[in-house]
């Protein structure tokens, strides 16, 4: 018997004689042990309940739709049925082959997840698990990598895909291999399938399907739909696909919408007044339980300027500083910079991350205590999401919503039509708890003391004066349902907008501001016109060195060229 042949059979003897929580569900023995060993994979002692319910579904060869709270392990509930199918059928092991890649197979797995931070959790999670398959390669694509690198990897071949619908699109289109790959595709997976379905995505996720349907055979495959809100929309979409369904609903909704979020998840709102929003932010960013906080407001313009403003209150000596580290995450940030953000934050102890909602799905925090809705969700279904960051895996965590008073009420009807309680959270305790002594003071000065930094400061004003426009401006984009709440109607006649400048900071009343912002765009409207006047004048300039210095060598022409820019003039010469 050869070396490597004797040495897996020891191992498989080994791990086949260890009785675990995965024991039971007949897993390949190697993807056992990487599912309970910490220093190989992941440590731990069994499947939640959702991959109890799920890994078997799978096998038994149906399209699923999946529904479980946040955190409840959605994530390996699909990965680990496929690699098992992957490490047992086309990519099993054989002790007499060399061991040398065999990617030539086809692509047997697409996941695809609505974000590219998503998409690269997802893809972390799947490299981790295919550990002990030498011969299982996944892959990731998402925009703003670099697609040609992504197109060699394809060509020569991957198990596994994970993307995003606008790069596995484009690859759908420019990539052969791919193409001639996906004749293998055995799993087709939407995770977070409902946000796929929602307005951006939809007509993309229609030609994915066309041409996938062009390409492999659509009875051959199992296509799993996931998220912890599905909704009729989705059911109806899953009605359009070949074959039968098998509902995995996690809860005792049945098809009504709504949801079941994690019970150790302590849910609260607080009416607050616009002018009183940074101050109460930051007392909960200050509670002793706040150790990692996430806020998410509605546009990057507000990330910005919340970013600045906390690292503004945390380097300098205000009543309000406290020494935690600001991360910040939109969708504008380069692709290298948000997986950078993201992994900082989740290794850090301590630290608040002000985000957009592409923090919203998915995202794995580790030991996330605190989410602050600072700016209302689009819909209860972003709610969900939003909240859902904490409290993962049975963790304690708290969620507080920001709503402005009277205008914003209603969104907790709402959110209990949804079968979501959430219970008003006690301002006076918060307060005394973050502030201790002259609480009722510090809260009130704390906002006499932004509105100073800010005023002085211009780079935070002209910040603070986008993040207010942004807000107006992402206000007015809600569901026809929504809109009966958060409403700029009812905003402006209940007399609040001029308050909410003072959320941001901001002294000046909506129409200073939008003079401001007026003023300001004109500014740098003249100076673009400016620059690309001198740049005009300066090749005017060139060209006529040009003709001048013609009549010498090359090299006159070169030298009156460089010496030019310099001193403005062409004396030189
Ligand atoms: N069997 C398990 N035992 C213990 N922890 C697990 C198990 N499976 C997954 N986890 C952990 O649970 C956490 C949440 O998993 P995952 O991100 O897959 O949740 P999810 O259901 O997809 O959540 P969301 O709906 O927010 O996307 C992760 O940190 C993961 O490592």
């Amino acid at each position: 018997m050869s070396d490597s042949k004797e040495k897996y059979l020891k191992s498989l003897e080994e791990i086949n004689a260890v009785q675990d929580g995965f024991t039971e569900w007949n897993i390949n023995p190697f993807l056992k042990r990487n599912l309970r060993c910490p220093d190989r994979g992941f440590g731990f002692s069994g499947f939640t309940d959702v991959q109890q319910a799920v890994v078997p579904a799978v096998a038994s060869g149906n399209n699923l739709i999946v529904r479980a709270e946040t955190g409840s392990g959605k994530t390996l509930a699909y990965l680990v049925p496929i690699v098992n199918y992957l490490a047992n059928g086309p990519f099993a092991y054989d002790p007499t082959a060399p061991t040398k890649k065999d990617r030539s197979q086809g692509t047997f797995a697409v996941i695809v997840a609505p974000t590219h931070d998503l998409a690269v959790q997802i893809h972390e999670v799947a490299e981790k698990l295919t550990k002990p398959f030498y011969n299982i390669v996944c892959t990731r694509l998402v925009g703003g990598a670099d697609s040609d690198n992504e197109k060699k990897r394809l060509r020569k071949g991957v198990g596994i895909i994970v993307t995003t619908p606008g790069r596995l699109l484009y690859h759908l289109k420019q990539t052969a291999n791919l193409r001639a790959n996906l004749a293998a595709l055995r799993f087709l997976v939407f995770d977070e399938s409902d946000r796929l379905l929602d307005m951006g995505f939809k007509q993309v996720m229609r030609e994915i399907l066309d041409r996938l349907s062009e390409l492999s055979d659509a009875t051959a495959r199992q296509t799993l739909l996931l998220s912890a809100t599905v909704g009729n929309e989705l059911e109806s979409f899953a009605s359009s696909f070949e074959g039968s369904w098998k509902h995995v609903l996690m809860d005792d909704k049945g098809d009504r919408e709504a949801y079941k979020l994690p019970e150790s998840l302590k849910q609260e709102y607080v009416l607050i007044p616009a002018r009183k929003k940074i101050s109460t932010m930051l007392a909960l960013l200050a509670a002793p339980s706040s150790v990692k906080s996430i806020v998410f407001v509605s546009t990057i313009d507000i990330v910005t300027y919340m970013e600045k403003l906390l690292n503004h209150l945390t380097t300098t000596a205000t009543p309000v500083a406290r020494p935690a580290e600001i991360f910040a995450l939109h969708g504008n940030m380069p692709s290298p910079e948000r997986a950078d953000m993201v992994m900082r934050f989740s290794k850090a102890e301590r630290g608040v991350l002000i985000a957009t909602d592409v923090a919203a799905r998915g995202l794995d925090i580790q030991h996330l205590d605190l989410v602050v809705q600072l700016d209302a969700p689009a819909d209860v279904t972003t709610y969900v999401h939003r909240v859902g960051r904490t409290a993962r895996q049975h963790a304690v965590g708290r969620a507080v919503l920001f709503l402005l008073p009277e205008v914003e009420e209603p969104f907790v009807g709402a959110l209990q039509d949804s079968d979501i309680e959430v219970q008003k959270l006690n301002l006076e305790r918060l307060l005394k708890t973050s502030f201790k002594k002259d609480h009722r003071e510090t809260w009130y000065s704390i906002q006499d003391t932004i509105e100073d930094i800010v005023g002085k400061n211009t780079e935070l004003l002209e910040s603070a004066r986008l993040a207010y426009s942004s807000w107006t401006k992402a206000y007015t984009v809600r569901t026809r349902a929504m809109r009966k709440i958060f409403n700029m109607h009812s905003i402006k006649t209940s007399g609040k907008l001029g308050t909410m400048c003072a959320s941001f900071g901001l002294k000046e009343s909506p129409t200073e501001i939008a003079a401001a912002l007026r003023m300001k765009s004109e500014k740098e409207r003249r100076d673009r016109e400016a620059a690309a006047k001198r740049e005009h004048m300066q090749k005017h300039r060139k060209n006529k060195l040009g003709t001048k210095v013609g009549k010498g060598t090359r090299d006159d022409r070169r030298i009156g060229m460089e010496s030019r820019p310099r001193g403005g003039k062409v004396k030189r010469l």
